[in-house]
């Protein structure tokens, strides 16, 4: 991937090497410059041209920057496309984890990604930065040298590629810890995210120690991580020094035995000092940091965002999901999705089948059914028999393998969701004021609240707690005032079709017939998945679920003609009695 970036156009490459000759031409001629300087001017009675060969070089320095300036432009050049590629991958492939499965979202890797994207883009241009300007500044002191006095060359040459080649060995091992660097580095930010994101639900859960040691964990591990770095960088130190000093050492000591005058000594050190030693530092740094934070920035991209295989780009036609084996849709679709406002809350279930699993059987098999708008029904069954399944399937919360489930006309799937509301059995009631709970679903005015607390019949918790300005500790709770709250707050809420599903089984009879009643004054549709059979009673219809068959009627009707209904009659008896 990176090298097809600097190689995609090799015109901009082509201007980019013409542009690094003018930048080098300093390298090249410093040596001469300076011998010449030294033997023709200074030593030998001269200083004019002595001063006109620095004036030389110095030329050769405005040149070199103007070359520099035109090398970033060409550098930029190159990098800002590599750049859009890295960009449009990224984005492109969070698109796809948001609308394949297992509906990853995204806004979070985006904004991961975006930001290993800009170090990729620096951290590639300072490599082509340091990689050309090295091999650049390596000819030009090898041409100078050569041309100066070749005799000098074994003196600075091997040293130099020891030098070099103890930092080339230690690269795998430099990128190898840094990338780990940033795998720690990105889970601990996954951690502390999903630690501040869930606050509220691990202190109702009295999980903070649990979630304190499992953040401590990352915190060290990413720690490690760095460590490990440092430790490996250690060798650019070595490197440097080898490179850099033995062969100023070596041209002092050897340099006048070989034949060399004062003036080539002196031009020699300068080719070294100040030229081939830079340049390796350069590369030493660039490479040793940008150039490994390169290669892991890339690689965890390209992990993190692979390139659409043929499996997902099908996935990603029509509607933007895809299908589980057979068909099956499960589980929350957290990629963004349009949804509508129904017009009523008419409910339509139409051939509706569901299973668990490919091969599991249904648990709802072929299903019509149709709740007209502002319909009570009460759901009834023996345990285990589809009714709470039955109930996300018309919250649009569980997918049908075949068939549709429509609400008001509107696939239950794309339905606003303030507009329909399920309420499960066990009630989730969170750390905060008693208004902050009741109105979670939607804002209400203050007298809102209190007649919500009136109708569904929870004055006296209300008044317990200390009235809805009171904090609220879910852990202090009985089962029962936590559905109480949760009935309210459901109640408080914009939501025409109500589904309770066993919401209310913890409360006494007289409580769940209250709560049930002001539901059903409320208007809009009402399904309640009964626990008891006084539901059943007060409901307009019972739809009676027996295995994948099901029955629907009034109690009367179904008292007449199920036996399954007349059983469950008798077990309910000892609540009935109790109504009355
Ligand atoms: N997530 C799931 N994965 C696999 N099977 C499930 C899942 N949820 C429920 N089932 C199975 O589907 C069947 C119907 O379960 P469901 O909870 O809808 O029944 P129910 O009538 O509401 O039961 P209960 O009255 O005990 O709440 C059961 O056999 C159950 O084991």
């Amino acid at each position: 991937m990176i090298w097809r970036a600097v190689t995609r156009e090799p015109r901009r490459l082509a201007r980019l090497a013409g542009w690094s000759l003018a930048e080098t031409l300093p390298s090249f001629l410093i040596g001469h410059a300076i011998a010449r300087a030294i033997e023709d001017g200074f030593a030998a009675g001269r200083p004019v041209a002595g001063l006109a060969w620095l004036a030389l070089l110095g030329g050769a320095w405005l040149v070199a920057a103007v070359g520099a300036r035109q090398s970033v432009l060409a550098v930029a050049a190159i990098a800002e496309p590599f750049r859009d590629e890295l960009l449009a991958r990224v984005v492109g492939g969070t698109l796809r984890h948001a609308v394949t499965p297992p509906w990853r979202p995204g806004a979070e890797s985006v904004a991961r990604s975006t930001l290993q994207v800009e170090l990729a883009r620096d951290a590639f241009a300072s490599v082509i930065t340091v990689v050309r300007s090295f091999a650049f500044t390596v000819v030009s002191v090898v041409l100078g040298m050569a041309t100066l006095l070749p005799a000098m060359l074994p003196l600075v040459l091997p040293p130099f590629a020891a030098g070099l080649a103890v930092f080339l060995l230690s690269l795998p091992a430099m990128a190898r810890r840094q990338r780990a660097f940033l795998v720690a580095d990105e889970h601990l930010a996954e951690s502390v995210a999903a630690m501040a994101g869930g606050l509220r639900d691990i202190v109702s859960c009295g999980a903070e120690d649990r979630v304190a040691a499992d953040v401590g964990r990352a915190i060290a591990a990413q720690a490690a991580a760095a460590r490990r770095v440092a430790r490996v960088t250690a060798v650019r130190t070595l490197s440097l020094g080898v490179a850099g000093w033995l062969p100023v050492l070596l041209v002092l000591a050897y340099g006048p035995g070989l034949g060399a005058s004062a003036g080539a000594v002196v031009g020699t050190l300068a080719y070294v000092v100040q030229s081939l030693a830079p340049a390796l530092g350069g590369l030493v740094e660039g490479l040793g940091v940008s150039g490994v934070r390169l290669a892991a920035s890339v690689s965890r991209i390209r992990e993190t965002t692979p390139l659409p295989g043929p499996g997902s780009r099908r996935a990603g036609k029509g509607r933007g999901r895809a299908a589980t084996p057979r068909g099956q849709r499960l589980g929350p679709r957290l990629g963004p999705r349009r949804t509508v406002r129904p017009r009523d809350t008419r409910v339509e279930l139409r051939g509706v089948t569901f299973a668990y699993g490919p091969e599991a059987e249904p648990v709802v098999s072929d299903l019509d059914l149709v709740l007209p708008e502002g319909c009570r029904l009460a759901v009834v069954g023996p345990s285990g028999l589809g009714k709470s399944t039955l109930a996300a399937l018309v919250t649009g919360l569980l997918e049908p393998s075949s068939g549709e489930v429509r609400i008001g006309g509107v696939p239950a799937r794309d339905v606003d969701p303030a507009a329909r509301v399920l309420i499960p059995q066990e009630a989730y009631v969170f750390h905060g004021t008693l208004r902050e709970n009741l109105t979670y679903l939607s804002p209400a005015s203050p007298a809102a609240v209190r007649r919500a607390i009136d109708e569904v019949g929870m004055t006296e918790l209300a008044r317990r707690l200390g009235g809805p300005s009171a904090e609220v500790n879910p852990a202090a709770l009985s089962a029962g005032e936590r559905q109480l709250i949760a009935l309210t707050r459901a109640y408080l809420s914009p939501a025409r079709l109500v589904i309770l599903d066993e919401a209310t089984c913890h409360l006494d009879p007289a409580a769940e017939a209250r709560a049930e009643a002001a539901f059903a004054r409320r208007g809009g549709t009402l399904v309640v998945v009964a626990h008891r059979l006084t539901s059943a009673l007060r409901a307009q219809h019972v739809l009676l679920m027996d295995g994948t068959r099901v029955r629907l009627g009034t109690h009367d009707e179904l008292v007449a003609v199920s036996p399954l209904y007349r059983d469950l009659l008798g077990q309910w008896t000892p609540d009935v009695k109790q109504v009355s």
